[in-house]
């Protein structure tokens, strides 16, 4: 697989069919479906490095093991939040191949039916659940538990809603933290039902999903999967440690996209696209519109400030963000001995002791979370009509408006909102943990953002840092949402039978009871759960687009954006199972085989 990987002199100044910018997850499953034509070539630019069979990325329960470390991660950092104490939030994000689905928690959940169908409904014909779950379907290649473990865990399934053929193992990791029965159990108590299949388009219930983890080998899997199914293949190259500055356009009326301006060992070089070649932007959420705008292409206020000319004025570029919050009520475990958690890896010579059991395929590092529930507020707090009564309607920008409405549809379905996971160890702010015991941080997820933030250039260096700003709890309704989940939480903590389970909660702690001072917490000590996007929506240009539903910058030619960026409205769901579908309907579109 390595031999994709080229070197500089096969790619300055030569021209492809094809350059991808980004080789994450988006760009990768482009890389290969787009290479399928032998008589198309195909370069891919990324900024990191290759990181082939490296255990940062392939070892399961290393959980934000990379954190900080800038050979891996991004490791931006948003703006002070004016709505919330002006705290500035950390965000990762992977670098080198494989991109976030090589540094996330490797999770793979599916969203709901009308949270896509929602994306046609905005004005993009063809992005629908029918094709969703066709894509989906392509890329995975599910392998189901043993009849006994499956029955001991309930880990239930549909068959019909899986792949088998895919680049994308998916499974159950084989060892699990223990508790989730008595999870599913304590919330099937207080109204949040059994799923038995959380893949189907259908997520309100607690459900054991599914984790981007070969239980064959334990080893993750992230799109580099994609690659290695390729095999190998002349037409397609692959230049790592190369970040790319901006996208060069023709002489000429217009804005037609001829390649790009790419960095390598601290030296400029074009990288060009044949005549009928295109340009695919696959940076993520994050880069891609601080891409389009080095290039001229964004909202003339923007670019004017920064002194960039505008080649085509896009006002929607870096707007319409959109994210999942986090935040970790931690509890100890009264009876350690019985349940699997990270904390022990914290401990060097454990940590190496379970190096050695890995590679016997035993121990806590092949640990990984399944267990899921999602429900609606009106399922969870009394409060839920006089907060999402107060739902905002109309919107700062064209098509948030429109946007509103689908989401308070969903409210009013009831579809899934509030979301209920488990990190097995601490993971959670801002008491530290005891030395030496062991933790559940039972976590909460707001799935459902009613606020809208920017992302924008904010210098005209391209390896400088996007500003960010999420305009987090903006609307007030995600603050008070946020607010009777963590209530939620805590009632799931003192109810039977996770509540035996539980010692000490030690985030937020006995001091943090009233909605303000939960607020205040919450404002203080949330987390992104890294699921940005948006920032490069696909919506009519007059609604706030940027793309256009065959995923073309509006006012250029040859040049498209293929990453989570680009989804209009995010659905209740962790992203990468939607990033590996957008990026599978693309490629079609793209090749001209789409059905849509
Ligand atoms: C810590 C963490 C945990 C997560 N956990 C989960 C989870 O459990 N389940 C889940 O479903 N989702 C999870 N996610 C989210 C999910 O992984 C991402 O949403 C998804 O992978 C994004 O895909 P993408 O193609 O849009 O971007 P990415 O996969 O991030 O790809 C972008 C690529 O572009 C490269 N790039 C950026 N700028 C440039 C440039 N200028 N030139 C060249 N290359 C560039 C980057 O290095 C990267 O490789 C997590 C994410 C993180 C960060």
């Amino acid at each position: 697989m390595s031999n994709f990987l080229t070197t500089l002199d096969q790619v300055s100044g030569k021209s492809f069919d094809y350059v991808i910018v980004g080789g994450g997850t988006a760009g990768l499953v482009l890389a290969a479906r787009l290479s399928e034509d032998p008589s198309k070539s195909v370069l891919v630019l990324e900024a990191g490095g290759a990181h082939l069979d490296d255990p940062m990325t392939y070892l399961p329960a290393s959980y934000g093991k990379y954190f900080g470390n800038k050979e891996y991660d991004w490791a931006f950092m948003t703006v002070p939040q004016k709505h919330a104490e002006n705290t500035s939030f950390y965000w990762p994000r992977g670098k080198g191949l494989g991109g976030s689905s090589a540094a996330n928690f490797y999770l793979w959940t599916r969203p709901e039916v009308e949270d896509i169908n929602a994306w046609e409904r905005l004005g993009n014909p063809g992005w629908n659940w029918e094709n969703f779950l066709k894509y989906s379907i392509k890329c995975e290649k599910f392998i189901p538990p043993s009849a006994e473990v499956a029955q001991s865990e309930r880990l239930t399934y549909d068959a019909k809603v899986h792949g088998t053929d895919g680049p994308i193992v998916l499974g159950w990791p084989n060892l699990r933290p223990g508790w989730d029965v008595a999870l599913q159990d304590t919330l099937e108590s207080l109204g949040v039902p059994r799923l038995v299949e959380p893949q189907g388009g259908d997520r309100v219930g607690f459900g054991m999903d599914l984790a981007t983890v070969d239980p064959r080998t334990n080893r993750r899997v992230s799109s580099v999967a994609y690659l290695e199914q390729a095999g190998s293949r002349p037409n397609l190259k692959i230049l790592v440690n190369a970040p790319v500055a901006r996208i060069l356009s023709a002489p000429g009326e217009g804005f037609t996209a001829n390649g790009v301006q790419f960095l390598f060992d601290g030296q400029t070089h074009n990288a060009l696209t044949t005549a009928s070649g295109e340009v695919i932007l696959s940076a993520g959420a994050l880069k891609s519109p601080q891409i389009l705008e080095l290039s001229g292409i964004g909202d003339s206020k923007v670019l004017g400030a920064l002194g960039i000319e505008t080649k085509v004025d896009l006002p929607a570029v870096g707007t319409n963000v959109q994210d999942h919050l986090f935040a970790g009520v931690a509890y100890e475990l009264k009876e350690p001995e019985k349940y699997n958690t990270i904390d022990p890896l914290l401990d060097p010579t454990f940590a190496e002791e379970q190096l050695k059991l890995y590679a016997e395929g035993k121990g806590l590092l092949t640990l990984g979370i399944v267990g899921i529930g999602m429900a609606p507020l009106k399922a969870l707090s009394d409060r839920y009509a006089e907060i999402e009564g107060n739902a905002p309607t109309g919107g700062d920008f064209p098509g948030l408006a429109e946007q509103r409405v689908e989401q308070i549809a969903r409210l009013k379905e009831g579809a899934a909102n509030a979301e209920f996971v488990t990190i097995p160890g601490f993971y959670s702010f801002p008491n530290p943990p005891a030395p030496g015991k062991k933790h559940v941080s039972l976590c909460t997820t707001l799935n459902r953002p009613f606020s809208r933030g920017t992302i924008h250039a904010a210098s005209l260096d391209p390896l400088d840092p996007p500003a960010i700003d999420p305009h987090y709890f903006e609307e007030d309704i995600d603050r008070l949402t946020y607010i009777e989940q963590v209530k939620f939480v805590r009632k799931v903590a003192q109810t039977e039978p996770f509540k035996s389970i539980l010692g000490r909660e030690v985030n937020p702690g006995p001091d943090v009871q009233s909605d303000e001072d939960i607020s205040l917490w919450l404002k203080k000590y949330l987390t992104t759960v890294h699921h940005t996007s948006s920032s490069c929506s696909m919506l009519p240009k007059d609604k706030g687009g940027v793309v256009d539903p065959e995923l073309k910058v509006y006012g250029t030619k040859g040049l498209r954006v293929v990453d989570l960026s680009v989804v209009p409205l995010i659905p209740s769901a962790h992203p990468q199972s939607i990033v590996y579908a957008i990026a599978e309907q693309a490629a079609d579109i793209i090749k001209g085989t789409s059905e849509a």
